[in-house]
This record gives structure tokens, C-alpha cells and sequence, in this order.
């Protein structure tokens, strides 16, 4: 767990030991202990060096702990026994410092890094803070706008940032370890004095206040709702207006308050469930660890509108070739610009060079006859979609994998059209394509295991993250958006207004409400859908389609042109392009409308909207869980969490809901439908039933229970 060696003569050599990233489990920090004891102890030791095993130095205190009886020392003290030591100890960090790593780092004299090595203190992204001197000595390195920047947005930097904030005291391109050692040996016989990070004063600008006071502002902003941000700006005021030992006291009271919160929990669990998406299983049995995916080198993408160019750029920034289809020469040249500017965009924030030459263009089919990988993003037309994959299967090379971007059609259709389906699988990007991490990857009955493997194992290339799902109209998270949608438009219908449907969602935590959202994407986007599934009947406004109850606003609103932002008028009224204000004529509209249909305006509480919008989302989740179109509340989780704005320090739709309590999501749904029999989204799902009639299990076992119900199916 820590290993001990005398190297170089006279250098205690500490080595972290608990892979894959040497987090500071019971054991470790025991180890570091007894080791750092043994080389302070030993006479012939002059200088320490701690590193990590593997070419990492460490990824923090051990999460998978948390919310377990702590045993073993403590970091606190276990850190200031180091930072007291009489001989110099420098940490040698590669590969990553973060967390309590980095604390433990900030806790020795010196600090040597690698040139590629990342560090940062990530604990407010699992509704923490530093909580091992980490608020207290960062400020009294990097001064408090670094410090507030870094530990209240949990952002990685590199080692260059690093060296320029006086965080590392160097950086090698050589083994960190290696150049650690020398430089311990030449510091053995130096002073400590002012290497003590804790004896330091914290440098305060004139403006701390005003610093503060912006500091707060921000993280209630962005935030929303998230108490452990606004808890990292209070550690850091401590720093800058207590002496140390004191802002260590507040450090520790304000840890203990968000230690044992619902937001740390929710956010653990989303740690986690993103890794576990990894470790994909299909309801064939196919499974990630039992499905080789082939080495992807040469891809090519088919249709350069938004999507398709952001594809483009994550392929080329990932370092893959691409060759960027487009069928016109005009907009191919626009294309070609528009993603050149976004890869020397992308360079210059990221550091290196665009991966301009990765890219060709052409307008020619033909050039994608060689390719291992095509990704289609044309137009969401059908028909289009089913002539191209009948091309691109006769042209590319019969192992060519073809992959569809579409973000609700039938992959088994497309898949029929090429003469290998099961190299046919979804990817579904989200926009913009190069900046959203969620990928869906959507497997059709031929899908074979070896696409599936290899599409998740591309988005991972690409920095996404991808979750495995099956086909079915709108997959899984567009599938879930239809009825919380549709509960928006039923409440116009019933008395509100888009601005309190979307006041109740941002007050829970959305950063945009359903009824912005739709002006951003854009209201003719929604229509396009609807006239797609045969919902519009143009000029009716007949509440009635399909046998169930349907609001034709959206309809309504389109035929008066009225597309959202892209227009300047929609559910808001935008006078400059992105604020949305309330639009008298919209309520106008609304209570014309409800006089025509002969509806009685009543007055709708928050909590009504939550609950309809929310717990019909999450019914239908449970509709995905019982037909395995996702293996597992996670999946649901991460696609809500990283593709449509869910609130992070909820978990998820799922997680929500076995917060909220799976009977109260039940009897809210059951009271719903009792009132509006004709919306069946608010029939509460069986498998639903099912949990709540087994007692409502924890949702780290709904899994078990759905295998057992699908294996009688
Ligand atoms: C006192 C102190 O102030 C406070 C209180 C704290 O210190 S709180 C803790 C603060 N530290 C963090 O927030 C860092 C969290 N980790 C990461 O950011 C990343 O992991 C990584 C380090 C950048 C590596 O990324 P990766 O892409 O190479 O691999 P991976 O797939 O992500 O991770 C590989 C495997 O390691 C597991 N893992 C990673 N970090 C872990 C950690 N800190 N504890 C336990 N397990 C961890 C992870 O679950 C996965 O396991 P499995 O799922 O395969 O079984």
C-alpha cells in the first residue's frame, strides 16, 4: 500500500501502492504513515521523495469509502506530520496529483512534476471540498482568484499552468521520480524555511471582498442550487481572513457539512454510473468484456450541417483521419471552413496544433470506398437515410463499419439497406457534437457485438461518454423528453405560463427550463418530429390524436412562424437573440386558445410541475428499464445527466426517483392519470410496481430484479 526504499544513497523513497490510481484507501494512508515514520527515523536518510506506483501519483482519497465506517489515519494530520518534518520531502508526481493527492502534495516541501501530468482538486464535482488543507494552502500558493477558479469549478490543469500558479516547483520532461531524487539530494542540507506551504501568509488583493462577493455570485449562478461550491468560496474566505490553524477548523466544519449530503451522494453515484456505462451488456448477452472492438484508423463523415461537422472535429481532435462528405461543393467549402475555425479554436484552448491535415473534403462518395468507420449526420429524412446506407454499402469495404447519427430512426431499417447489418450500429452524438460528452450507441437486433465494441470504444477515443442502447423510437433520452414535453404543453393548456413551467424546472436545478429549450432548438425542429410520427394535421387543432390526449400548440405556434430564438418569437419573445422574456402575446394566445377548447385557467403550483413533468419522465425510464432498451437505471442517469441538463447534484431521473421514494413517484402518478385518464405516459409502468411492491430496493439492486422479471418474459 506504500513501499519503502532507500535509493541513491541517502533518499527515503515512498511509492503509493493501490492501483489503477493509488487512492488513499485505509491502507495506503496507513502505509504513508508508517513509511514516512521510517524515513524520518532513519539516520541515513537526509531528503524524501513520495511518488506513485504505475506513473501515477495518486487520484485522491479512495470515493469508494465514502459513506462507509473511515478507519485507518486520518489526512489532516497525517499531512502536516510531513509538512513539519525537519528533513525536505518532495512529492515526484505523475501521471495525475488530484483530490487528496494533490493535498498530500501541497503538504511536502517541493514539488516536481511531469510535463504531462494533470493536477487539481476535483472534489466539488462530487459535492465535496478540499478537506485536507487543500482551501488553506493553494490560496497560499497561487494566491485566491487561481484558487477560487480552480477548487470551485474541480477543473484538472496541467503541469505548465501549474509551474506558472507555484504550484509544482518544476517540470520535467524526464522521469519525475528520477529527477525527484536528484533534486531531493541537492536539497538535503537546505532550509525549510518558507517551504512550509501552511506558514505562509495567504496573499489578499485589495478588492477580497468584492473578489468574494463575485466568487458567490458566480457559483449560485452557475450552480444552481449546488451547496458544495458555494462551501469551497467560504473555505477560501477563511484562508484569506483567518490564520491557518483556524481556517482549518473551518475547512473541517464545512466538509462535515456536505460529507454526509444528499448532493455528495447523488454526485458520487454519478461518478460512478459513468464508469459503469463502460461495462456495457446487451440483452442478447453480448457484453464488453466479451466483444473485441476492431482499431478504427480511417473514418469518413456523411453530411457536414452542425452535427456532422462536430463529428468531424472530435474524430480529427481524437487524432483520427477523416474524410468530411458533403454532396454540393458550396456548402462542402463552408463546411470546410466552418471546421477549420472550430479546430483552431479548439487548439488554442486545448494547446498544440489544429488537426487540420487529419481532414479531407470531397463531394464524391467514392473517396469513402477505403474507410474502416462511416458516420452518416445527413438530413433526419428516412428515405434519404435508407438510399445512403444502400450506397455507402455497395462503395466501402465489406468490414466498413456504418454508423448512423440519426436521433430517433429505426437502425434496423437503415441496417436492411446494407448488405451487412450487422456492421450497422447508432451513433448518436448530441449537439455540439465536439464539446457533449454523451454518446448513445444504439445497437439494432444484427448489430453484432464485435459494432457495438467498437462504436463505444471510438466515442471513448473521442472523450465521449458512450452508453449502450437499443432501437426504439427516440432511443432513450429522447424517447423520456417526449412525455415531459408533452406534460409542459398540457399544463399551458390547463392555466400556466412558460416562464413558471420553466421558473419551477431552473428552481429544481435544469439550466434551462422545457419551454427555453424549445426556443433554442427551435419549435420547427419539435414540428418536423411530430409530422414525422403523423401528429400534425395542419390548421386542425383538434386536442385529440392517436386515440390519447395531444396539445397542437407547438403546432400552432409553428404555423405562425414563430420558431423560437432562430425567429426572435416562440414561447418567449427575444429582442436580443438570447434573452428570453415573457411575450404578452403569447398569454393572449394561451387564453384565447382555452376559450376556443372551453378550458378553465386554474392556478398550477410548482410542485404540480415538477411532479407531472418529472415523474412521467421517469415512468418512461422505467418503461426502457422493463423492455431493456438500457440495462440500468445508470444508463438512463448518464444519458439525463450529460445530454439533457439533468441537475448534476441529483444523480439522475432514476436516482431521483429512488430518492424521492419509488411509492410517492407511484401514488403521484396514479393521482395524475385519476385526472387526466386520457394521457397514458401517466399510467405508472409495472416495473415500477414491481420495485415498489419488493419494497422498493435500493437502485443498486433494480438490476437484479428487471433480470429476473425479463428472464420469465
Ligand atoms: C480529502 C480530499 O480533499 C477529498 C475528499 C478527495 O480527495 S475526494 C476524491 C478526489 N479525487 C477525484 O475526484 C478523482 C476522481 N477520479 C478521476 O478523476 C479519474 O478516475 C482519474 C483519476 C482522472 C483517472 O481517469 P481515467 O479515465 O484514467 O480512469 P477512470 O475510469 O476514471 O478510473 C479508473 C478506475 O479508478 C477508479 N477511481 C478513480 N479515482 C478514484 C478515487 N479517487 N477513488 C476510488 N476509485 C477511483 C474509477 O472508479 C475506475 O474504477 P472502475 O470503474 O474501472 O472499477
Amino acid at each position: 500500500m506504500a513501499q519503502y526504499s532507500r535509493v541513491s544513497g541517502n533518499v527515503g523513497l515512498i511509492t503509493l501502492q493501490n492501483p489503477p490510481v493509488n487512492a488513499l484507501s485505509a491502507a495506503v494512508r496507513q502505509g504513508i504513515v508508517d513509511t514516512v515514520k521510517r524515513a524520518l527515523g532513519d539516520p541515513e536518510v537526509k531528503s524524501v521523495v513520495i511518488c506513485g506506483q504505475n506513473g501515477v501519483f495518486c487520484g485522491g482519497a479512495d470515493i469508494r469509502e465514502f459513506g462507509t465506517h473511515m478507519t485507518g489515519p486520518p489526512l489532516v494530520p497525517m499531512i502536516h506530520a510531513i509538512e513539519m518534518a525537519d528533513k525536505p520531502v518532495v512529492a515526484a508526481i505523475e501521471g495525475v496529483a488530484l483530490g487528496g493527492g494533490l493535498e498530500l502534495a501541497l503538504g511536502c516541501h517541493y514539488r516536481i512534476a511531469h510535463t504531462k501530468a494533470k493536477v487539481g482538486l476535483p472534489e466539488v464535482t462530487l459535492g465535496l471540498l478540499p478537506a485536507a488543507g487543500g482551501t488553506q494552502r493553494l490560496p497560499r500558493l497561487t494566491g485566491l482568484p487561481a484558487a477560487i477558479a480552480l477548487i470551485t469549478t474541480g477543473r484538472q490543469i496541467t503541469t505548465a499552468e501549474a509551474l506558472k500558479l507555484s504550484i509544482v516547483d518544476q517540470v520535467t520532461d524526464y522521469s519525475a521520480v528520477d529527477t525527484a531524487v536528484k533534486f531531493a539530494k541537492s536539497v538535503a542540507e537546505r532550509s525549510l524555511d518558507g517551504r512550509r506551504v501552511s506558514e505562509r501568509p495567504c496573499p489578499c488583493p485589495p478588492d477580497v471582498d468584492a473578489l468574494f462577493e463575485a466568487a458567490m455570485q458566480k457559483v449560485r449562478q452557475s450552480a444552481r442550487g449546488a451547496i458544495a461550491p458555494v462551501a469551497c468560496v467560504q473555505a477560501l474566505q477563511a484562508a484569506a481572513t483567518m490564520p491557518y490553524a483556524l481556517g482549518m477548523q473551518r475547512e473541517k466544519e464545512l466538509m462535515a457539512t456536505l460529507f454526509t449530503s444528499g448532493q455528495a451522494r447523488a454526485l458520487q453515484y454519478s461518478f460512478f454510473a459513468q464508469r459503469a456505462v463502460g461495462r456495457w451488456s446487451l440483452p442478447s448477452g453480448a457484453r464488453w468484456d466479451g466483444s473485441k472492438p476492431r482499431p478504427i484508423r480511417k473514418t469518413a463523415v456523411i453530411g457536414l450541417g452542425t452535427m456532422g461537422r462536430g463529428i468531424t472535429v472530435s474524430l480529427a481532435q481524437a487524432g483520427l483521419s477523416v474524410i468530411a462528405v458533403e454532396a454540393q461543393e458550396k456548402p462542402l467549402k463552408e463546411a470546410q471552413q466552418a471546421i477549420s475555425g472550430m479546430l483552431q479554436r479548439g487548439a488554442k484552448r486545448r494547446g498544440g496544433a489544429p488537426p487540420l491535415d487529419l481532414i479531407t473534403y470531397s463531394a464524391n462518395l467514392q473517396a469513402v470506398a477505403d474507410v474502416d468507420l462511416v458516420i452518416e449526420a445527413v438530413f433526419e429524412d428516412v428515405a434519404l437515410k435508407k438510399q445512403l446506407f444502400q450506397h455507402l454499402s455497395a462503395i466501402c469495404k465489406p468490414e466498413a463499419f456504418l454508423c448512423t447519427n440519426t436521433s430517433a430512426l429505426d437502425i434496423d431499417l437503415l441496417a436492411s439497406q446494407s448488405r451487412h447489418p450487422e456492421l450497422v450500429v447508432g451513433m448518436h452524438f448530441f449537439a455540439p457534437a465536439h464539446v457533449m460528452k454523451l454518446l448513445e450507441v444504439v445497437h439494432g437486433s444484427r448489430s453484432s457485438p464485435e459494432a457495438v465494441a467498437t462504436a463505444m470504444n471510438l466515442g471513448k477515443q473521442m472523450g465521449k461518454v458512450g452508453v449502450a442502447v437499443g432501437n426504439c423510437h427516440g432511443f432513450v433520452g429522447n424517447r423520456m423528453l417526449k412525455p415531459y414535453l408533452e406534460q409542459g404543453l398540457f399544463l399551458l393548456e390547463e392555466g400556466a405560463t412558460p416562464e413558471m413551467v420553466d421558473g419551477a424546472l431552473e428552481e429544481f436545478g435544469f439550466a434551462m427550463g422545457l419551454f427555453r429549450m424549445s426556443d433554442l432548438s427551435g419549435i420547427d425542429v419539435g414540428w418536423r418530429v411530430r409530422k414525422g410520427e403523423g401528429l400534425v394535421q395542419p390548421g386542425a387543432s383538434v386536442r385529440v390524436r392517436q386515440g390519447r390526449r395531444y396539445s397542437p400548440l407547438g403546432d400552432l405556434l409553428y404555423e405562425q412562424g414563430r420558431f423560437g430564438q432562430k425567429t426572435g418569437r416562440g414561447w418567449y419573445r427575444y429582442d436580443n437573440r438570447h434573452e428570453a422574456k415573457p411575450d404578452p402575446w403569447l398569454n393572449n394566445f394561451l387564453e384565447d386558445y382555452r376559450a376556443r377548447h372551453g378550458l378553465a385557467a386554474r392556478r398550477i403550483e410548482c410542485q404540480e410541475v415538477l411532479e407531472r413533468c418529472l415523474y412521467t419522465l421517469i415512468n418512461e425510464g422505467f418503461r426502457i428499464l422493463e423492455e431493456g432498451i438500457a440495462a440500468g437505471p445508470e444508463d438512463i442517469d448518464v444519458i439525463y445527466v450529460l445530454g439533457y441538463g439533468w441537475p448534476k447534484h441529483r444523480g439522475g431521473p432514476m436516482y431521483y426517483a429512488s430518492m424521492v421514494g419509488l411509492i410517492k413517484v407511484l401514488e403521484r402518478l396514479e393521482h395524475y392519470l385519476r385526472a387526466h385518464p386520457d394521457v397514458p405516459s401517466l399510467q405508472p409502468c409495472s416495473l415500477l410496481r414491481r420495485l415498489v411492491a419488493s419494497g422498493s430496493p435500493p437502485i443498486h439492486k433494480w438490476r437484479k430484479i428487471i433480470k429476473k422479471t425479463q428472464s420469465h418474459l
